[in-house]
């Protein structure tokens, strides 16, 4: 059996494994940046594949934009093609470009989150009050929300926000990718809700599956939202320090240097600040281990810090060049990560995420790296008898 048919295979055992729901779910994407448009397009076609599951019109809004005179929905709605975020990819017909946010959104019983994380403040106070009470949601955002009270995770943010249940999906992930349909791995989190109103009637593990696997995108789903969520934040802050040790010239095993602190430091933060997260989520789930290595190896943030490394560029500077208004999140994460650990002193606990904020905002030498996230605590380092003589 070739490999095409081993997948329609899986399609179809799929599609015959999901039991129809009383009302087919209506589901909106707010966002339409590079994973947005992706991750649009994947939900889209698996609604055209289930109408008994689903609306087979998928929302995406669209933060409007004119493009040589020309408005982005209409050329989305016309050519099926983002030409500014995901050029060369023919989006399914049934994908229509929204570029009023609650017009998009009023209806919706699934929400799916995918814009840049700065951003997701605005949109919810938009929101707030124009959405279905029962709507639910998922995240595909990485990053965090910071305040006095505290860290939270941006799911968090949307259910207190929204007052709607929310997961997150996170994954080995990079879009370009998953847009022209390579095979990769994701992981869907979601904890059922207290108001769970039973199968058939309510978004639950099997509905979120129907939803975004594909025959190209294999998705496991889950009910660790913290360790999913901790792990997709913290890998776009590893993946900069990866890439300034690669723009430097230091080659893999610098990089591979990086990895493995940074592993460390986000099983650390996830075990410290969101207990409940579990350990295995991070080694063994798309979402943890595998992102990590994906972002390190070709991502944007990646590629931000090398530019950095290479040109004396700052990280703003560096995106604007590369990225064509698409967004390196770990420049806000550090960020984040930074204003987190020092209001509760834990700076000193986190060498690496503290190095790379020190580097991307306090201009703090790259070089200097290896000694800033040298652990030299417990080290005995023997001292010659005559040294100072
Ligand atoms: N691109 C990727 O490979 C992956 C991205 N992600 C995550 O998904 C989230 C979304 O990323 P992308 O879709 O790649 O976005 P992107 O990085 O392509 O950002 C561009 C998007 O931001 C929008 N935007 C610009 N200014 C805005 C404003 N003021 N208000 C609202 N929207 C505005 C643009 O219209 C465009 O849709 C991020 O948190 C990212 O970390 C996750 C997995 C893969
Ligand atoms: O999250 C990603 C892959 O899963 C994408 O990472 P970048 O934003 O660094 O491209």
């Amino acid at each position: 059996m070739s490999a095409a048919d081993r997948l329609n295979q899986t399609s179809e055992i799929l599609n015959e494994s999901f039991q129809p729901v009383e009302n087919p779910f209506k589901v909106t994407v707010i966002g339409s940046g590079n994973w947005g448009t992706t991750i649009s397009k994947v939900v889209a076609e698996n609604t055209a594949l289930r109408p008994h599951l689903f609306v087979r019109r998928v929302d995406m809004w669209v933060f409007e934009e004119m493009i040589d005179g020309q408005k982005l929905t209409e050329i989305i709605n016309t050519k099926h093609e983002n030409v500014k975020y995901l050029p060369g990819i023919e989006l399914p017909d049934n994908l229509v470009a929204n570029p009023d946010l609650v017009g998009a959104a009023k209806d919706a019983d699934i929400l799916v989150f995918n814009v840049p994380h700065q951003f997701l403040p605005r949109i919810v106070s938009q929101l707030q009050g124009h959405i279905k009470k029962d709507a639910r949601a998922i995240s595909c955002l990485k990053g965090f929300d910071v305040d006095k009270d505290g860290v939270r995770l941006l799911s968090t943010y949307v259910e207190e926000k929204l007052g709607i249940a929310c997961g997150a999906l996170s994954g080995a992930n990079l879009a370009p990718e998953v847009a022209k349909e390579n095979w990769s791995e994701t992981t869907v989190a979601y904890k059922l809700p207290k108001d769970f109103k039973g199968q058939g009637k309510d978004v639950d593990h099997a509905v979120l599956k129907a939803l975004f696997h594909r025959p190209y995108f294999h998705v496991n789903v889950i009910d660790d939202v913290a360790g999913v969520s901790v792990a997709g934040a913290l890998k776009n802050v590893v993946a900069l320090g990866c890439g300034f040790v690669e723009g430097l010239g230091w080659g893999n095993n610098a990089s591979a240097a990086i990895q493995r602190v940074g592993l460390g430091e986000i099983i650390k933060f996830g075990q410290m600040f969101f207990p409940h997260s579990k350990v295995e989520t991070y080694y063994q789930e798309s979402a943890g281990v595998a992102d990590l290595i994906t972002t390190c190896s070709g991502g944007r943030n990646v590629r931000v810090a090398t530019h950095m490394a290479q040109t004396g560029k700052t990280a703003e500077e560096s995106e604007k060049e590369l990225l064509n208004g698409q967004s390196a999140q770990g420049i806000h994460t550090c960020k984040e990560v930074h204003e987190w650990l020092a209001s509760c002193g834990k700076t000193d606990e986190f060498p690496l995420f503290e190095a790379v904020y020190q580097i991307v905002y306090e201009g703090a030498s790259m070089e200097t790296l290896p000694d800033m996230i040298e652990d030299l605590e417990g080290v005995n380092i023997p001292v010659a008898k005559h040294a100072n003589k």
